[in-house]
Order: C-alpha cells, then sequence, then structure tokens
C-alpha cells in the first residue's frame, strides 16, 4: 500500500529496494517506499518520507504478510528521503506495536504515535553557542572584576568541575544571578569566550545500586530475593500483594537494584497523580540519585532528552505514567506495574489501552519480568494468580510494628450531621456534613495533636445549584451534566468540558433574585464547616485545583510532614502513596460516593478506593483509626471495610461477575458512537446493532444513550459486545465495522476491555 496520488517517473536502473514503513499516523498498515540504491534499511531504523505533498516521519517496518503482492508496482515506489541518525526502534518494541494495534482494533501507526511522542527528540541534537572562560585569562579573575562579573567566572569554575565546559548564556546568567547583559559585555571584553556544545548535556551520576538503603525486615527480604532472582531470569509475572504500609516500594527497589546491577534499564508505572507524592524522594534515598520522571507535564527540553536518554541507554531508571510503556528502552530489564488496581491505567481516548495489561504484554515480549504491586490487586490480577499465570508474592503485615487502622462505620441515618450557624442567633443555619461520632473523633485526635485526613471525592463547592424557585438546575451547555460551584474561584465549572462562568446572581431560567442554592458538598464547603467547627485547627485542603503542580504538591508534604497542618481535606489525589507518619484518622465524609451507577466495577473500585484512603492512618508509631460515613452500613463493601477482611466481598463478587459473564470471566467491547448530529449518531448506531455479531454466546447490548449522553457537545451512544473469555472478539469486532459506512462527522470508537462506562 502507498499513497501514490504524486508518484510519478520510472525506477532509476538499479535503484534500491522496496521497504516498509510504518507512519504514525491513522492508516492501515504501512506504506511501501524504495530504499537509497545499493542500501539496506533495517526495520527499526526512523526514515524521513514523502507522503502525498508533505515530508513524515516513519519507522522501517517488518514487511506485510501481504508482501507478494503488494498493491502498488515497482515504478510508482517513491524513495525513503533520509535515515535520521536516532537510534533504532527496538524490536520488542515494535512487536508491542503490533501487538496492541490487534488487541485495541486501531490502526498500527496510531500506537506507534505513541512511541514517536517527542518528534524533536528524534532530529539531531541541537548544537547550543555556550560560554567557557577565555582561554588567555589563565583561571585567575583580573583583579578589578565586579561582583556579578566575579559570580559568572565562579560559575562557569563550578560547571566545568562537574563536567560541562561551557553553558549557555540563560543558565549561566541564572546561575550567576546577573543579567544576559553582563554575560554578553563580558564576551565582547574577552573575559568569557563562545564556544559551540552539544545540545544534549550528559546526565548527571546515576541510581547506584549499592547505595545504602534500609534495612529490610525478614518477610520483606524474603520476598525481594524472590523478586530478585527473576531479574535475567527471563519473563514472568509477580503480584506484590503487600497491605498498605507494608514496605512494598521498598521491597521492588532490591528488584531495580538487581536490574542495574545486571546493566539494564527499569521502568516503573506509577499513577500519574502518584507521582507528585514522596516516591521520587525515596528513590533517591535508596539509590542515591533520582530516576528520569515521565508524564504529560514534562516540559518540552526535558521530555527530548530524556526520550534520547532512553533511546540511547545512558538512563538507567524511568518512573513514569502509562505513556512510559512507551518509551524505546533498547536494554529493558524490568517493568512495574504500582497500583496495578488504578482505572487510570487505562487511557480513554486515542488508543485506548490498559497500561497495565500491555505492561505484561510488553515483558512477554522482551523476556523480562514484571512486577504488579498493589495493596488491593485488580480482580482481573487475583483470577490470574488463582490461575497459576501470575505468582503472588504477600506482606501480610506493616513494617516497623505498626498496626492497620481500625475501620468504623458511622451509620448516617442513625447519625445525622448537625446544622451549624455561621454567625449569631439571626445567621442562615447551614447543611453538616461531618456526623457527631465523626465531629468527636476529630476533636480528640486534634487534642493529643495528631493530625487528620478528611476524605471527600468532590472538588468546589457544591456538585449541584439550583433555583429554590423554578427548580431549574444549572447544567453545562455542552455536557449532560450539572455545573460544579467552585466557591474560592466564584464561577461554576463543568468536571467534563472545562466550560465555565461566573455564579450568576439571578436564576437563569425565572430571573428571581438571590434564589440559587447550593445541593450537595464539595471541599470548600467541607472546609468551611471544619473552620466553623475547629476554629483552631489548622486547615489544608488538597485537590488538584490547590495542587496545580509538582512544587505545590512537594511544598503541601512538607508542611505536613513537618507538623504545620492539623486537619487535611482532600479528594483522590490524597487517597493514595502518601506516609505522613501523624496521621491517624482518617473521615470518609461519603462512602457511598461512586457506588452508583451501571459501572459492573464500582463496587470493587470503591472498596479499592476506601482500602486505600483508610491505608493513610498509623502508618508510623501511633495507631490510627477510619470512620467511614455510610448511609448504607450493609453494603458488602462497607462490610468488607469495617472487618478488614477482603476474601468474602472478593469471592462474592468474583462470583456475581461470573454469573454475570463480566471480565474477568467474560470479554467486553464497548462502541461509543458520538457526534454533533443526534440524528446521524443514532442512525450509526442502530446501523450497527442492525448487523451485530451473534452466536457462541456473543451478544450486543444497546444501542443505549450514554450516561454522559452529551459530552463537549457530542451526542454519545453505547453498545456494548459481551462474549465468552475463548472468543476472541477482535477479529468480530473488525467485521462488524467493516459492514456499516459511518458517515461524516459521527465517530465510532472502540473500546476493548471497557474501563470507563460513561
Ligand atoms: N525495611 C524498612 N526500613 C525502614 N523503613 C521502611 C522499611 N520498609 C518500609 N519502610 C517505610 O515504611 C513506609 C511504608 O512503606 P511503603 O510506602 O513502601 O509501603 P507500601 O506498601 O507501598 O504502602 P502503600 O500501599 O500504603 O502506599 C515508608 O515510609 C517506608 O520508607
Ligand atoms: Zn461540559
Amino acid at each position: 500500500m502507498i499513497d501514490n496520488s504524486s508518484s510519478k517517473g520510472c525506477p532509476e536502473p538499479g535503484a534500491g529496494a522496496r521497504v516498509a514503513v510504518l507512519l504514525p499516523l491513522p492508516l492501515a498498515g504501512p506504506y511501501d517506499y524504495r530504499a537509497p540504491a545499493g542500501e539496506r534499511l533495517a526495520p527499526g531504523l526512523v526514515v524521513r518520507v514523502p507522503l502525498g505533498r508533505r515530508e513524515v516521519i516513519g519507522v522501517v517496518w517488518e514487511a506485510p504478510a501481504n508482501a507478494d503482492a503488494p498493491a502498488v508496482g515497482d515504478a510508482a515506489l517513491r524513495p525513503v528521503l533520509a535515515v535520521l541518525e536516532t537510534p533504532p526502534v527496538p524490536e520488542p518494541l515494535r512487536r508491542l506495536v503490533d501487538w496492541v494495534a490487534a488487541y485495541t482494533v486501531q490502526p498500527p501507526g496510531a500506537v506507534l504515535r505513541l512511541v514517536l511522542s517527542v518528534p524533536d527528540a528524534l532530529m539531531p541534537p541541537r548544537s547550543a553557542r555556550g560560554w567557557s572562560r577565555a582561554a588567555r585569562d589563565g583561571g585567575a579573575p583580573p583583579a578589578r572584576l565586579n561582583e556579578g562579573r566575579a559570580r559568572v567566572l565562579a560559575a562557569l569554575d563550578e560547571a566545568a568541575a562537574h563536567g560541562q565546559p561551557a553553558l549557555v548564556t540563560a543558565d549561566l546568567a541564572a546561575r550567576a544571578g546577573v543579567t544576559a547583559a553582563v554575560i554578553t559585555a563580558m564576551g565582547k571584553a574577552g573575559l568569557i569566550a563562545a564556544r559551540g556544545m552539544d545540545g544534549d548535556p550528559a546526565p548527571g551520576p546515576g541510581p547506584d545500586p549499592a547505595h545504602p538503603g534500609p534495612v529490610l525486615s525478614p518477610a520483606q527480604a524474603g520476598v525481594a530475593a524472590e523478586l530478585r532472582a527473576r531479574v535475567g531470569a527471563g519473563f514472568s509475572v509477580c503480584v506484590l500483594h503487600g497491605v498498605t504500609g507494608s514496605g512494598k516500594t521498598e521491597v521492588y527497589f532490591e528488584a531495580v537494584a538487581e536490574t542495574l546491577r545486571q546493566g539494564r534499564q527499569a521502568v516503573i508505572l506509577l499513577p500519574e497523580i502518584a507521582l507528585a507524592t514522596q516516591w521520587p524522594e525515596r528513590f533517591q534515598a535508596r539509590f542515591g540519585a533520582r530516576p528520569l520522571t515521565w508524564h504529560s507535564q514534562v516540559p518540552d527540553g526535558q521530555r527530548r532528552r530524556g526520550w534520547r536518554g532512553v533511546a540511547q541507554g545512558r538512563v538507567p531508571v524511568v518512573v513514569g505514567a502509562r505513556s512510559a510503556l512507551f518509551l524505546p528502552f533498547p536494554a529493558l530489564g524490568l517493568i512495574i506495574v504500582d497500583e496495578e488496581h488504578d482505572a487510570s491505567y487505562k487511557q480513554d481516548d486515542g488508543v485506548p489501552y490498559h497500561a497495565r495489561d500491555m505492561a505484561v504484554v510488553r515483558a512477554r515480549l522482551e523476556g523480562v519480568p514484571v512486577i504488579l504491586a498493589s495493596a488491593t490487586p485488580a480482580l482481573e490480577t487475583l483470577e490470574n494468580a488463582r490461575r497459576g499465570r501470575y505468582h503472588l508474592l504477600r506482606l501480610p503485615a506493616r513494617h516497623g510494628g505498626a498496626v492497620l487502622p481500625a475501620v468504623t462505620l458511622v451509620d448516617l441515618r442513625a447519625h445525622p450531621p448537625q446544622r451549624w450557624q455561621a454567625g449569631g442567633e439571626d445567621a442562615p443555619f447551614q447543611t453538616g456534613w461531618i456526623a457527631p461520632p465523626l465531629v468527636s473523633a476529630i476533636r480528640d485526635t486534634l487534642a493529643a495533636g495528631e493530625q487528620v485526613l478528611l476524605y471527600l471525592n468532590r472538588r468546589g463547592y457544591a456538585p449541584l445549584t439550583l433555583c429554590r424557585h423554578c427548580g431549574h438546575r444549572l447544567a453545562c451547555p455542552n455536557c449532560s451534566a450539572w455545573l460544579v460551584e467552585h466557591r474560592a474561584s466564584g464561577r461554576l465549572c463543568c468536571h467534563h468540558c472545562g466550560h465555565q462562568r461566573p455564579i450568576p446572581t439571578t436564576c437563569p431560567a425565572c430571573g428571581a433574585e438571590d434564589s440559587l442554592v447550593a445541593c450537595g458538598p464539595g471541599v470548600e464547603r467541607l472546609a468551611e464547616e471544619v473552620a466553623h467547627r475547629f476554629p483552631k485547627a489548622r486547615a489544608l485542603m488538597a485537590t488538584s485545583d490547590t495542587l496545580g503542580g509538582p512544587k505545590e504538591a512537594a511544598e503541601m508534604i512538607r508542611r505536613v510532614g513537618a507538623g504545620e497542618v492539623d486537619v487535611l481535606i482532600g479528594t483522590q489525589i490524597m487517597a493514595k502513596g502518601h506516609h505522613f507518619p501523624g496521621l491517624t484518622l482518617v473521615g470518609v465524609i461519603d462512602g457511598d460516593l461512586g457506588l452508583a451507577g451501571g459501572d459492573p466495577r464500582a463496587a470493587e473500585r470503591t472498596h479499592q478506593l476506601l482500602h486505600q484512603v483508610a491505608g493513610r492512618a498509623g502508618r508510623a508509631g501511633r495507631p490510627g483509626r477510619v470512620l467511614i460515613q455510610t448511609a448504607d452500613p450493609g453494603h458488602p463493601v462497607m462490610e468488607a471495610l469495617a472487618s478488614g477482611d477482603d476474601a468474602v466481598f472478593l469471592e462474592t463478587e468474583a462470583a456475581e461477575r461470573e454469573a454475570h459473564g463480566l471480565p474477568p470471566f467474560g470479554r467486553l467491547v464497548a462502541l461509543i458512537v458520538s457526534g454533533e448530529d443526534p440524528g446521524a449518531t443514532q442512525a450509526t448506531a442502530r446501523a450497527l446493532a442492525r448487523c451485530a455479531p451473534e452466536g457462541a454466546g456473543v451478544r450486543v447490548l444497546g444501542p443505549a444513550p450514554a450516561p454522559l449522553s452529551l459530552l463537549r457537545g457530542r451526542h454519545r451512544v453505547r453498545l456494548l459486545l459481551k462474549a465468552p473469555r475463548a472468543v476472541r472478539v477482535q477479529p468480530l469486532v473488525g467485521s462488524w465495522l467493516d459492514q456499516v459506512p459511518v458517515p461524516r462527522g459521527v465517530k465510532v470508537q472502540v473500546d476493548v476491555d471497557p474501563v470507563s462506562f460513561l
């Protein structure tokens, strides 16, 4: 196959061989090109080729199976324009691209785009102009230098002592605390000299496996030895199931150390929000250096250097969000997926892949071990362990004698939160969200000088605003969702599309004044109540709104660690990874949040999340306790949390999934049909339903409006294919889609193993 729209002419005599090139575009497969005469282009090489009138960068690929009958004759082949100097895309990664494409029913080029995520990194290193000391000054600063100029020379000496012979202007100015003009003037005066320098500075000292780490307990050491033994011994999957605070991180670090000793690379996947915890410091404490971090917010220059460093094998350890799985490691020795149960490992847009599952696939293709760590492994993972495919390792106790916190349910029907007044006797009553038993637990904890975490997974002030006059609810114009009040910023926001507007003073529907009321709690509202009930306590809100970036997160961690905070009020981002020794009470404001809705994993996920939050309490010397407010204390999730016995819950949950043919016992594929035109969207969905695959236990449910039936202005309809485990669903889906023409403006998104049902 080739885009031959503008190819012309015949091949020159002795022209090069036919070569398949995969482009990072949603095309059905690789296109054929002609290699330069006399050159053999090995698969993996990164090349520049013409496409229509453009030039694009692609990767030489293994010839597809139909290579014997090419779609384009030799005469029409267009030439490969250049081979880039970057290291080739390694073979196991190329196979991963094909594998992921086939599994997710997406074009391979769309998956390749995940690999070539930093196009800039494929270009040769930029040479920059840097400054060093002028050769003739002999190293001694001339006597009449002013202070700023002296600092510039000192900064250059300091850099040279650390192996950096030159610094670019901006860097030098920043280090010396002078303006760029000072540096230019010094250059003119011949005090410093300009020189060309490599745009990719050498990385600093790498992680050292011999750096002294903590002494492991006998239980930890036993598990660490098992993990170490697997490094260098081919493909295997270990599930590291350890209770919260058991030291899973310290234990898997030993496998990382072994990988480093063998001179290979390791990648550790973490949910994006867990990257903003103490994790990097702990890595540094164990290895004496930081790993490379990889996530969506890493600045461009760092991404470019990171990608190249990984490809050149110079970066030994990467910690990152799911996209780190597609980095071009030439010598991968170990993959770790921490918090493996986390739903954020599933990408919902673009190529919908599950990074945990694809990590197992990459490990198999690379012939290396993978470790899945969690305090609450996914049912899918436990089922794989039960079948003997994954090897289960347990850490059943907390490190250092700390005990797991006692969990108590607070029945909201028996103990409703009391209303409160902000001002004097005439002030209006405010709805309360903290029930009396939690109020007194907070009081006791504060009196003991310990810290409290109040957990409510809702940003903003209130999830719903309505008019008490006409009942109008303020909704997003682009989505089927309510606008969330953010009182701190004075705005109503849609949490799905980002639409926002100022909070109106009159009802947009009936015009009544001062008639809008906030319904339900968000963290801002909870903070108000905390300030009223515990006026002396120093409270801190920790949400993605208040912790915009890594700096704010680090500052929050520092303040809590230093005991400058008494009550933390947090959303999901506080639920995992954090380790605060002074925190002894966790209060869950709404334990039932997340249990409603048609998501088959709702119960499992709520259990995981609350277990995780509960695990923040009592991690050091002092015992912790957890109070979960619920209106349904008899729910299996609540019972499991209160008893601390997951086994019954997991068994019931598994039995229910099995009875309904749900994962991990059956397969699901969701089709999400979306478009701006509701009629065309509906019609496409109905057409899909009419030719739905049948037989051998395969069923298609729907079309049904998605729970988010309008998102960013697009109408959404869902179909769900259910099949027994043994059925290969991808070919079924492929031929199903082939039968239905999709009109312009309508999109059919295939989601194999869906995690989100919105
Ligand atoms: N052998 C050890 N020596 C000293 N400190 C340890 C040891 N093992 C664990 N710790 C410390 O105990 C705390 C808990 O360990 P860690 O965070 O690894 O547990 P975890 O199982 O990953 O917890 P969670 O699942 O709750 O995040 C950390 O502060 C860690 O540094
Ligand atoms: Zn919206």
